[in-house]
C-alpha cells in the first residue's frame, strides 16, 4: 500500500515516536471498545425497566439481555439505577481514554514537528546561496511553520482515526451482522457511494490546498520583504504603495482560501445526506421488524445507536482523507526543501584547507549568477601571504563577487581558486571558512548583544578576547555609552547602532577571529571622514597583529595577516601594499 505523501515526508522524523504513536493508537482502540458498550445500558433499561410487564409480552417478544435481567430478577428501579451507573462509568472511561490518547499523540506530534523543523532548518542553512537568492525568506518561514503544522495534523489524524476507525467500523459491522444481518447490509449499502465521493473530493481538496499554500507562501515572502524595509517605506512615504502590495497578495490568499474552504465544505453535507439515507432505510426496515415482533424496541434502538457508531468511523475515515489531502499539499512544499540538493558540496575526499602560508591565487576564474551572463570572466590575481591587496574599481564590476568566490559561497563556473596551491573545491568548507575573517559590505549583525555579535567571529572567543577585539576595532568608543555596555542587545540586524558603529562591530568580529586572511568589503563606504579614519585605524590595528590570538587569550601576536579588501576609498587603499585597479569587467590577467 502506498503511504500518503504527508506521512512519507514526516516518516524519518516520526520514526523515534512510533512507540508513542502505537500506544496512542492502542488507547483509541480501547476507547472504541468502551464506545461499543455504550448503547447497552440504555437497551437494558428500555427492555427490562421501562416496557410493560404483562407475562404474555415477556414471553412473546425478544428483549435485550433477557438472561442477564432474569438472573438479576431485580426490580425495574434497580435495573434503571444499574443502567444509569453503567452509562456514567462507560462515559468516564471513554473520556479518560480520550485524554490519555490525546496527550500521547499530541506530544509525539510536537516532537516530530520540532525534529522536522530542525531538519528543514539545517537543510536551509546548507543550501547554496543561488538557491537562497531565488527563495524568499518569508516563504521558507511559512514552509517551516504552517506546512509542518499541516503534516502534524495528518500524523495526529492518522493515529487517532485510521486504526481506531477501522476497528470500530469492523466491530460495529460484526455486531450489527450478529444482531440483524439484513439491517447491517442495508446500513452499510451507502459505504461504496461514500468511498467514491471521498476519492473524488480528496483530489479536488488537494489541488485547492496546494494553490492556497502557494499563495500563502507568496504573502509571507512579500510581508517579510516589506517589514524588513519598513524604514525605506516610511522614509519615502510609500505606506500606501506597501499597503497596495500587501493588499494584492492578501486578497489573492483570501480568494484562494475561500475557494478551498468551499471545496472542503461541500463535502460535509454530501456525506451527511448519504449517511442519513442509510439511517432512514434502516429505520423503515427495522421498524417493520418491530411491528412484526421480530425485533424489540430496545433492539431497534441498539441497531440505530450502532448505526450512528458505524457512521462515525465512516465519517472519520472520510475526514481523514480530507486532512491527508491538505497535508499532501504541504508535504510537497516541505519535501522541496528537504530534498533540495542545490548546495556547495564537500567532495567525499575533501581535506582540511591549508593554513595559508604561501598565498591565494585566482586562476582564469569565470562566474555568473545567471547562465550565459558572466560577472567575472577569466580573472587572474595572485596574493602573497602577509600581503594587503586592495581591489579598486567601479560599482558592479564584480569586486564583492570575487570575495564571495574566495569564501566559496558560490562555486566558480570555470578556472580555479587556490589556497597554498590547493583548489578550494578540494578543501572541506568548515576548515576553509576558518581561514577567512569576512567583513561584508552590509555588516550582517544578529539580534543579539554587542559581545555576542563580536563572538560570532570565533566560537572559542573568551570574554577578554571579545573586549580586546572590541578595543582594536574601536567599538569601545560607543559601547561604553550603551545602556549595558557590551551586553546591550542590538535589535534585529543591529538596528540600534549607526552604520559606522555596525561596521566597527563587524570589524571586531573579524579581529576576534583567528583566521589568517581578512576579507573586507567596502568597510568605509558611506562613512564621514572622521568615522572612516577611525575604521581605517581599526583595520590597521587588526591586520597588523597576528592571526587571532585576541580571540582566545586576549593577547596579541606577531605575524601579519593577509588582507584582500574591496573599496572605492583612496585613503583606505593607501594602507594596502598593492592596489589592483579594475576599470572594466574583472577580465584578463592582473
Ligand atoms: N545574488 C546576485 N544575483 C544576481 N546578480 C547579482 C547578485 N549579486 C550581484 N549580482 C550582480 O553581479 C554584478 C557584480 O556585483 P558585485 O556586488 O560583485 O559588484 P561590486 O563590484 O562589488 O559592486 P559595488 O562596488 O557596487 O559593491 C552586478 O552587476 C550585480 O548586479
Amino acid at each position: 500500500m502506498k503511504l500518503p505523501l504527508s506521512l512519507a515526508v514526516a516518516g524519518p522524523a516520526a520514526r523515534p515516536e512510533l512507540p508513542a504513536l502505537a500506544a496512542a493508537s492502542g488507547l483509541v482502540v480501547l476507547r472504541v471498545g468502551a464506545v461499543l458498550l455504550r448503547p447497552w445500558p440504555l437497551a437494558l433499561a428500555v427492555d427490562h425497566a421501562l416496557r410493560p410487564t404483562s407475562p404474555a409480552q415477556s414471553t412473546a417478544t425478544p428483549s435485550v439481555g433477557s438472561g442477564f435481567a432474569a438472573s438479576l430478577a431485580a426490580s425495574p428501579l434497580v435495573v434503571l439505577l444499574l443502567a444509569a451507573a453503567a452509562s456514567v462509568l462507560l462515559s468516564a472511561i471513554v473520556g479518560l481514554l480520550d485524554m490519555a490518547s490525546l496527550r500521547t499523540v499530541e506530544g509525539a506530534a510536537e516532537r516530530i514537528g520540532a525534529s522536522l523543523r530542525a531538519a528543514m532548518f539545517q537543510r536551509t542553512m546548507t543550501r547554496s546561496l543561488r538557491w537562497h537568492d531565488r527563495m524568499r525568506s518569508g516563504e521558507l518561514v511559512s514552509r517551516l511553520t504552517t506546512d509542518v503544522g499541516r503534516l502534524l495534523d495528518a500524523v495526529v489524524a492518522m493515529t487517532t482515526s485510521f486504526l481506531p476507525d477501522a476497528v470500530m467500523l469492523a466491530g460495529v459491522f460484526a455486531l450489527l451482522v450478529a444482531f440483524d444481518p439484513e439491517l447491517a447490509l442495508i446500513g452499510l449499502a451507502v459505504a461504496p457511494v461514500l468511498a467514491v465521493l471521498a476519492v473524488r473530493q480528496r483530489r479536488r481538496i488537494r489541488a485547492a490546498q496546494h494553490a492556497a499554500r502557494t499563495e500563502s507562501g507568496r504573502l509571507a515572502g512579500a510581508t517579510t520583504d516589506l517589514l524588513r524595509n519598513v524604514r525605506a517605506v516610511q522614509a519615502f512615504g510609500r505606506i500606501d504603495r506597501a499597503a497596495a502590495i500587501f493588499g494584492t497578495r492578501n486578497r489573492a490568499v483570501l480568494d484562494i482560501e475561500l475557494r478551498a474552504i468551499d471545496v472542503d465544505a461541500r463535502w460535509t453535507p454530501m456525506a451527511d445526506i448519504v449517511l442519513a439515507i442509510g439511517t432512514a432505510l434502516v429505520l423503515v426496515v427495522g421498524g417493520r421488524h418491530v411491528l412484526t415482533g421480530a425485533l424489540s424496541v430496545g433492539e431497534l434502538l441498539v441497531v440505530l445507536a450502532y448505526l450512528r457508531d458505524l457512521y462515525s468511523p465512516v465519517r472519520g475515515l472520510t475526514r481523514l482523507s480530507v486532512v491527508l489531502a491538505k497535508a499532501g499539499a504541504s508535504a510537497v512544499r516541505v519535501r522541496d526543501v528537504l530534498d533540495c540538493d542545490e548546495a556547495v558540496e564537500d567532495r567525499y575526499d575533501a581535506r582540511p584547507a591549508p593554513r595559508l602560508r604561501s598565498g591565494v591565487r585566482f586562476e582564469r576564474v569565470s562566474f555568473g549568477y545567471e547562465a550565459g551572463r558572466p560577472v567575472v570572466d577569466q580573472f587572474d590575481l595572485d596574493i602573497t601571504a602577509g600581503e594587503t591587496v586592495c581591489l579598486l574599481g567601479p560599482s558592479g564590476i564584480g569586486k564583492s563577487t570575487s570575495l564571495h568566490l574566495l569564501l566559496r559561497l558560490y562555486d566558480v563556473d570555470a578556472g580555479r581558486i587556490l589556497i597554498d596551491g590547493v583548489d578550494l573545491r578540494d578543501c572541506d568548507q568548515r576548515s576553509l571558512r576558518d581561514r577567512f575573517a569576512f567583513v561584508p559590505q552590509d555588516p550582517w549583525l544578529l539580534d543579539a548583544t554587542v559581545a555576542e555579535n563580536i563572538a560570532f567571529g570565533n566560537q572559542n572567543a573568551t570574554r577578554a578576547g571579545v573586549i580586546a577585539a572590541g578595543r582594536t576595532a574601536l567599538v569601545d568608543e560607543f559601547a561604553d555609552r550603551l545602556p549595558f555596555g557590551y551586553d546591550t542587545p542590538l535589535g534585529e540586524g543591529g538596528v540600534r547602532l549607526s552604520g559606522g558603529q555596525r561596521r566597527r562591530v563587524a570589524l571586531a568580529r573579524a579581529a576576534v577571529s583567528p583566521a589568517p586572511m581578512v576579507l573586507l568589503d567596502e568597510p568605509t563606504a558611506s562613512l564621514d571622514p572622521v568615522s572612516a579614519g577611525s575604521v581605517i585605524q581599526a583595520i590597521r590595528a587588526m591586520t597588523a597583529g597576528t592571526t587571532g590570538t585576541t580571540g582566545t587569550t586576549g593577547t596579541t601576536g606577531t605575524s601579519r595577516r593577509t588582507v584582500l579588501m574591496v573599496t572605492h576609498d583612496r585613503d583606505l587603499a593607501a594602507i594596502a601594499d598593492r592596489v589592483v585597479t579594475l576599470d572594466h569587467q574583472l577580465a584578463g590577467r592582473r
